[in-house]
């Protein structure tokens, strides 16, 4: 199967790709110019992950690299309160496009080690993930730092993975 990474820049996507390939995590990142792919296994999955760059300068080409994915991961930074007003609007803006009707969506909310992370009820309300009904939508919250539910994020994308193929 193949996935998509989306976010805003510093949400964590990177951070989430090395998490969940190898267990590792690091303070000094480099921000992702254009796009990486990696592939991981888990179990007898295999999968190939586009890991976008979160600048402005990249964001319109987050659609063509989402069309073609069985579902789209999108990493909010739960304890950057100033950017989710735009982390919202990025993510409603890119489910409008009519070619990426129905791909399932898994909004995670990242970075809650820190002080003042939001909750998961007052991230799904300041993402607006209610008014998505034209899809499968899941979210969690998560730490890479910790390590924090990045099982259940693994259980995710094995089990979409195997209901596409
Ligand atoms: N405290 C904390 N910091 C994190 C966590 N995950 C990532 N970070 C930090 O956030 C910063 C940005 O992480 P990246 O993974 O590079 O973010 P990105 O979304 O890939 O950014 P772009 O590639 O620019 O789009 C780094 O300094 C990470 O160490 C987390 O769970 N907790
Ligand atoms: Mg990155």
């Amino acid at each position: 199967m193949e996935l998509s990474l989306i976010g805003l820049q510093n949400a964590g996507k990177t951070s989430l790709v090395n998490v969940v390939a190898t267990g590792g995590y690091s303070e000094d990142m480099i921000p992702t110019v254009g796009f990486n792919m990696r592939k991981v296994t888990k179990g007898n999955v295999t999968i190939k992950l586009w890991d976008l760059g979160g600048q402005p300068r990249f964001r319109s080409m987050w659609e063509r690299y989402c069309r073609a994915v069985s579902a789209i991961v999108y990493v909010v930074d739960a304890a950057d309160p100033d950017n989710l007003s735009i982390s919202r609007s990025e993510l409603h803006d890119l489910l409008s496009k009519p070619s990426l009707n129905g791909i399932p969506l898994l909004v995670l909310g990242n970075k809650i080690d820190k002080p003042g992370a939001l909750s998961k009820q007052a991230l799904t309300d300041q993402m607006d993930l209610k008014s998505i009904t034209d899809r499968e939508v899941c979210c969690f919250m998560i730490s890479c730092k910790n390590s924090t539910n990045i099982d259940s994020v693994i259980d995710w994308l094995v089990k979409h993975s195997k209901s596409k193929s």
